[in-house]
């Protein structure tokens, strides 16, 4: 564990901080006792943030619990935040969106790195999960060990191994009833994979992860390659329809979902659907009328171009 997590540090510069996002549970109370000893060993500061979404009975009390807990450890500085949760998408969704705005302030407030406790087993969860829902390579690729502000040192160890940790340092986790409530969805996701590794072996969940892991070095070179190719279609009045219909299907509908994103229409907004009728404007021609994205955008075919052009930065 202390060694995946020096791992993830390598590269920060000395002196930085990194902030532990602890929930408590099992993951990431290991992740906060191991980051304690690696960080300063590092040359880094390590602390904690606890997210208090204030929807169960004595969750301040174990958040104020944990905090006291954390300055013990060694780690500075040491917050709980407390946060309203809405109702936008649904209970989960909604606590995910309020606990990550808290993160993401917290973090640019220290100028920090954040570390997650997502283990393998979160990861295998997280692919079948978008297999389920038909996602594509984007989804199947499940998530990143890096992204921006936020690292997951733990994404390559079973939640066996932070068990095990835990135990080992005599501390007590707090287990989220939730995660065995069977009216959430990632409750009966975890069950399912314990059915599934017991009918086909005990490799599936981390042969889930490999996948994981090749779909996304695949699909970083293709979103790479798709980067390119919206650059070079990009003319001042607008995408040149007869070089994008050219191009691989693969490559074409990357690029259209970023000249979409571009345009300003929200990621999580914008589905399969929307990318497929932008495509058709370009391979299924038959003067239909224009493509309306999410974010109030409208995207037409007119004269050899789809319109509107790509916003120009200005230098
Ligand atoms: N209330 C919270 N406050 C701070 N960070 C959180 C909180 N809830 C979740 N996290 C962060 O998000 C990660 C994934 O959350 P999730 O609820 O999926 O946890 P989990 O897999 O059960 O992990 P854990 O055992 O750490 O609770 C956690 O490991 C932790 O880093």
């Amino acid at each position: 564990m202390r060694v995946a997590v020096r791992r993830s540090l390598t590269g920060m510069a000395p002196g930085g901080t990194v902030l532990v996002a602890c929930s408590g549970g099992p993951d990431s109370l290991a992740l906060a006792a191991a980051t304690a000893f690696v960080a300063p060993r590092s040359g880094l500061r390590a602390g904690l943030v606890t997210v208090d979404h204030g929807l169960q009975p004595g969750s301040a009390a174990r958040a104020a619990e944990l905090a006291e807990w954390a300055r013990t450890a060694g780690l500075a500085p040491v917050e709980v935040a407390t946060v309203t949760v809405g109702s936008a998408g649904g209970p989960e969704a909604a606590a995910r969106t309020a606990r990550y705005a808290a993160l993401d302030e917290a973090a640019a407030r220290h100028e920090a790195a954040v570390l997650l406790g997502h283990t393998r087993d979160d990861q295998a969860e997280t692919v079948l999960l978008a297999l389920a829902r038909g996602a594509g390579p984007r989804g199947v690729a499940g998530m990143p060990a890096v992204r921006g502000r936020y690292r997951r040192p733990l994404l390559g160890l079973p939640r066996a191994t932070t068990v095990a940790a835990c135990e080992q340092l005599g501390l007590t986790p707090w287990r989220d009833p939730h995660n065995t409530d069977p009216a959430y969805a990632r409750s009966r996701l975890r069950s399912a994979l314990d059915e599934l590794e017991s009918l086909l072996g005990k490799g599936f969940r981390s042969n889930l992860a490999r996948t994981a892991e090749l779909v996304a070095a695949d699909t970083e070179l293709l979103d790479e390659q798709a980067d390119a190719l919206l650059s070079t279609v990009d003319k001042d009045d607008g995408l040149a329809v007869a070089e994008l219909a050219a191009a691989p299907r693969a490559l074409r509908t990357r690029a259209l979902h970023a000249y979409a994103r571009r345009l300003g229409a929200p990621g999580t907004d914008l589905t399969a659907g929307h990318v497929a009728a932008l495509d058709a404007l370009l391979t299924d021609w038959h003067g239909q009328g224009p493509v309306y994205l999410p974010g109030a955008i409208t995207v037409r075919r007119r004269a050899g171009r789809l319109t509107p052009p790509l916003p120009r930065c200005r230098v």
